[in-house]
């Protein structure tokens, strides 16, 4: 290519990443993106851990199939899809039936993780598969897939994920979320404590990292876990959003370490959890804006640099083919 050898910085990684995830050079671009938005509701709300009413997540999905939320903002910016997946909304909500919205509601909820396991074996396998289905399903006529969340105190489960599985302390990476005051970021660690303390340990084979899901994560969390098996599976890349999406993707690394090949850190988010998971992951993030609102925005806004990667080793000419002089 007619540069410098290694003057595109990390774009260079992510190109051939994405030459690899397709396995050919030049890969196709990521086009068209797809966003999906996980969304389902958290027995943890109990405990106080939010200042946001439980229902803001059934009102956010009403929402997003109106169009209104961030997310739909960036995704129309850059010509991107977006699906909203009902893993486990607590609260009815009366929408019309589009194809824009999959219903596959594995329970209303889960139940609180401060005082005992959010959901069975079962139902996390059951929320890792919708994700599976909904990731194969896009991935037919996409080419990247983008992981997004919505559910009202999910940043309690994702912190209690990442201590379980990356060993951080609660202090460092539990956070305030949607900005919650000093006694309510003190009640969500002590939870994120009691909860991770019932844990046997790190999870170490598949088997673990699906019981601790179940004992302290949440549905999206799940849904978004097998997100990433389902486009890894179909040689898609995916690309992740804050917080949520890399606590989620610690379980997706535990479940099949080769998954997060296919993985791509959008951006940095403000939540403390963020930067311990991103690095047990090995993922460096694209972006670092200090956002701290999930839906997907921060990876839909990384969308435009890995396309970019993709276009640079499709269209830039050779030194060969553009008659460029090679340094001596
Ligand atoms: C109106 C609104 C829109 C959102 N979109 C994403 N989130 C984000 O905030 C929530 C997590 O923060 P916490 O754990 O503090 O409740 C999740 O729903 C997440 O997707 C939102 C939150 C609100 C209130
Ligand atoms: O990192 C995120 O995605 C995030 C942070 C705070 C609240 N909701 C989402």
């Amino acid at each position: 290519m007619t540069k410098p050898p290694g003057s595109l910085g990390v774009l260079e990684d992510v190109a051939a990443q994405l030459a690899g995830i397709a396995g050919n050079c030049p890969a196709p671009l990521p086009a068209p993106a797809a966003v999906a938005v996980f969304a389902a509701d958290h027995g943890v709300h109990a405990q106080g851990v939010t200042p946001w009413p439980q229902e803001v997540t059934a009102q956010m999905v009403a929402n997003f199939l109106a169009g209104g939320a961030v997310v739909n903002a960036f995704a129309a910016q850059l010509g991107a899809d977006v699906v909203v997946v009902d893993v486990g909304v607590a609260t009815p909500y009366a929408v019309e039936q589009t194809d824009r919205l999959l219903r596959r509601s594995v329970r209303p909820g889960t139940a609180d993780l401060a005082v005992g396991p959010a959901m069975t074996l079962d139902e996390a396998r059951r929320a890792v598969e919708v994700g599976i289905e909904v990731a194969t399903a896009l991935a037919a006529d996409h080419g990247c897939l983008v992981s997004g969340d919505m559910g009202i105190a999910n940043t309690t489960a994702s912190a209690a994920l990442i201590c379980a599985f990356t060993g951080t302390p609660a202090p460092a990476a539990t956070g305030r979320g949607t900005g919650v005051d000093d006694p309510t970021l003190a009640r969500k660690v002590a939870v994120v404590e009691r909860a991770v303390g019932r844990l046997p340990g790190r999870p170490g084979t598949p088997e673990e990292a699906l019981a601790t899901l179940a004992e302290v994560g949440g549905l999206e969390h799940a849904a978004i876990a097998g997100f990433v098996l389902g486009a890894a599976a179909a040689r898609v890349p995916v690309l992740l959003d804050g917080v949520i999406a890399g606590s989620a993707a610690l379980v997706a690394a535990a479940l099949c370490p080769t998954a997060l090949q296919y993985a791509l850190a959008g951006h940095s988010s403000a939540e403390p959890g963020h930067a311990p998971a991103l690095r047990a992951l090995g993922l460096r993030p694209l972006l670092g804006l200090d956002l701290r609102l999930g839906e997907g925005t921060g990876a839909l806004l990384a969308l435009p640099l890995v396309a970019s990667a993709a276009r640079a080793l499709q269209d830039v000419a050779t030194f060969d083919s553009a008659g460029v002089t090679e340094k001596n």
